[in-house]
């Protein structure tokens, strides 16, 4: 597995085994790759829809009755947990003296959008990095499908769900073209040709609505492309492949950055890669759920369904999206409103 760092971003995890080109590897050597044994996949493999998941997307289960206490959450769980496919349970997390997460729980259903939230610094990132395999709780566990990961993805024992990130900077490799970009990981791991793999990749940028892009560099790129690149490379996948796994996008912080429109764009555009949306060709997404990490008000409300709230390393609440401004919670509250005064102390 090779990672990349720059901007101040997280670790993007790419395969390395075996680097197909020469210009692969001059520019893994020119982001600072370093392979590792081992390592060799951002995403798990597959297993079939939920049996309680109705065509629309919708879920067969019934809703318990039972508000459940926890975490002064308001959301219903359903009794049956076979659609769930990734749950955190009891999460605990430290950086050195820092006590970041201190038992965060909660679950992600196939067919939700959930949108992670809370103030700077509360560890909402750290929950993905989690969720993605990038780093280990220090206590409690990450489900995946119901099976426990015992370690980072590179362990390569989850199977059942790919799972993609989209970083808040893109993360493009600037020396490859657009199209090496998005077909990255079928270039490095499939036994697809080349010109499958570019006509995949022109279908994955028409998805995200980006035409003639293919032969460009990054730099060549405004920011909404980049983020729109980068959605193209977490979609495509391997269609040669006997079975289509589902997959789970996880997004930090997606419209950071970008103008109002731009960010309509990209929260649309989040929305139409998903089972229940349409990307730009009129075809349903196919990814299975997504969680956004944002504070953006308006990717929370275009964006997502549900609401997690992180503080202090919890989850404090959690409800639907039209909840969040009625909150009787005082630190949901001053959250919605923005004001100074209330529980969370700066
Ligand atoms: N690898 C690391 N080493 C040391 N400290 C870290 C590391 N990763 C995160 N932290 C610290 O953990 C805390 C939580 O970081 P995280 O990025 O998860 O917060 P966040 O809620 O996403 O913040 P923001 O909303 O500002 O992006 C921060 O204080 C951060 O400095």
């Amino acid at each position: 597995m090779a990672s990349l760092s720059g901007s101040g971003v997280s670790p993007l995890i790419i395969p390395s085994d075996s680097f197909r080109s020469v210009r692969f590897a001059r520019t893994m050597l020119y982001h600072g790759f370093r392979q590792k044994k081992g390592h060799d996949k951002i995403i798990c493999s597959c297993m079939a829809p939920p049996h309680n998941l109705r065509n629309d997307g919708s879920f067969a289960t019934k809703l318990n009755d039972s508000i459940k206490s926890e975490c002064l959450s308001r959301v219903r769980e359903p009794d049956d947990d076979s659609d769930v496919l990734i749950e955190c349970r009891d999460v605990h997390k430290s950086f050195g003296e820092k006590h970041i997460l201190r038992g965060v729980s909660f679950k992600i259903r196939h067919g939700e959008a959930v949108g992670v939230i809370g103030p700077s610094g509360t560890g909402k990132s750290t929950v993905l990095k989690i969720i993605a395999g990038l780093l280990t709780p220090d206590k409690g566990e990450v489900y995946i499908r119901g099976k426990k990961r015992a370690g980072l993805i590179s362990d390569g024992e989850i199977s059942g769900l790919r799972i993609g990130l989209v970083f808040q900077s893109a993360a493009l490799f600037d020396s490859l073209t657009v199209r090496e970009n998005v077909g990255f990981l079928l270039y490095e791991n499939s036994s697809m040709s080349e010109d499958q793999i570019s006509k995949l990749v022109t279908e994955s940028l028409a998805a995200v609505g980006l035409k003639g892009v293919e032969d460009r560099l990054p730099s060549e790129l405004s920011g909404g492309m980049k983020k729109r690149v980068a959605l193209a490379r977490s979609i495509i996948c391997d269609t040669t492949k006997e079975a289509i796994e589902p997959e789970v996008l996880l997004y930090d912080e997606p419209t950071a950055g970008l103008d109002p429109i731009a960010s309509t764009v990209v929260e649309d555009l989040i929305r139409s890669v998903h089972m229940k949306g349409e990307d730009a060709l009129g075809k349903p997404g196919n990814i299975a759920s997504y969680v956004v990490v944002t504070h953006q008000h308006s990717t929370i409300r275009r964006a997502v369904d549900r609401l997690i709230f992180l503080y202090e390393g919890k989850v404090v609440w959690q409800g639907m999206t039209h909840e969040f401004t009625t909150s009787t919670n005082p630190i949901v509250q001053q959250f919605a409103s923005g004001s100074l005064d209330g529980p969370i102390k700066y």
